[in-house]
């Protein structure tokens, strides 16, 4: 397998609904990358970043990634879920086209610290820029280059927020860009199992940050927010798969 075009893909899975952000609630497969760039603290999906996990990576050619989405969909065009991992790492742009001529429609999720060509033809592009409790720092040029790459797709921001010092660098990230929505998702603390067990999360935990959060929100009066949980996150904990 030698195509310029090879996908590593960590996993296809779903339909299960988009549990997170401008989507949310939307049917969709997913399909997640192997590996990333960066190293989140917090990462809920290491088993997509950390390089031990490599051998359960597999190359995929664009038509063969379709065929597992169609087979997955019974061939009823949906949207399809580009995650990671970051996405952006790997050659996509001919898997979307080839997507979109079955009507399928692609959205991708990316720390916007890889720029691509493609991302204008995408159906959405959801920028989700690192706050401080990643460890990450983000390099702003570049993340610029992504909003500007995404042209006419329709692009958002994704801020996870843990604390109050990941909030105040939200609302600063979001006065950089007042021309994208932003969607402000708590973080959850627990890491991924390995396998496919469900490891329940912290609900109290996860339910006590997202008030806390709705409540910066609104006494900021910052009312173009949108607070958004992880659902999937909420109904299966931090499993595999879902
Ligand atoms: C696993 S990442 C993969 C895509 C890309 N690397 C990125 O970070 O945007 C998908 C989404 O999950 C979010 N995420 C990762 N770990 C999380 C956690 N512990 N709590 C809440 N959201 C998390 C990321 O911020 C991102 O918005
Ligand atoms: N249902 C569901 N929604 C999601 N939204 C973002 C996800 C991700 O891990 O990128 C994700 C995921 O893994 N499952
Ligand atoms: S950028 Fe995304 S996939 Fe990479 S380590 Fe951070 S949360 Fe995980
Ligand atoms: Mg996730």
């Amino acid at each position: 397998m030698s195509s310029d075009n090879t996908i590593r893909v960590s996993e296809i899975f779903g339909p299960t609904i988009q549990g997170e952000g401008a989507l949310i609630g939307v049917p969709t497969v997913f399909v997640r990358t192997g590996g990333c760039d960066y190293r989140c603290s917090w990462c809920d999906s290491l088993h997509a970043v950390e390089s031990e996990y490599r051998d359960t990576w597999k190359p995929m050619t664009p038509e063969a990634v379709m065929a597992e989405i169609e087979a997955l969909s019974g061939g009823a065009p949906l949207m399809v879920s580009l995650s990671g991992g970051n996405p952006a790492i790997q050659p996509l742009g001919a898997l979307i086209k080839l997507g979109q001529g079955k009507g399928y429609r692609f959205a991708l999720e990316t720390q916007g610290s890889v720029a691509r060509r493609w991302f204008s033809d995408l159906d959405m592009l959801v920028l989700s820029p690192k706050p401080p409790s990643s460890g990450m720092v983000v390099d702003w040029d570049i993340f610029a280059d992504c909003v500007a790459a995404a042209k006419g797709a329709p692009s958002v921001l994704k801020i996870v927020v843990f604390d109050e010092i990941d909030y105040q660098w939200a609302c600063d990230v979001a006065g950089r860009y007042p021309d994208l929505a932003v969607y402000l998702q708590p973080g959850n603390h627990t890491p991924p199992p390995p396998d496919d067990d469900a490891a329940m999360v912290d609900q109290i935990g996860i339910d006590a940050r997202m008030r806390w959060l709705v409540d910066r929100v609104i006494e900021d009066r910052w009312f173009t927010a949108k607070v958004l949980p992880q659902l999937h996150v909420m109904l299966w904990g931090n499993k595999r798969g879902v």
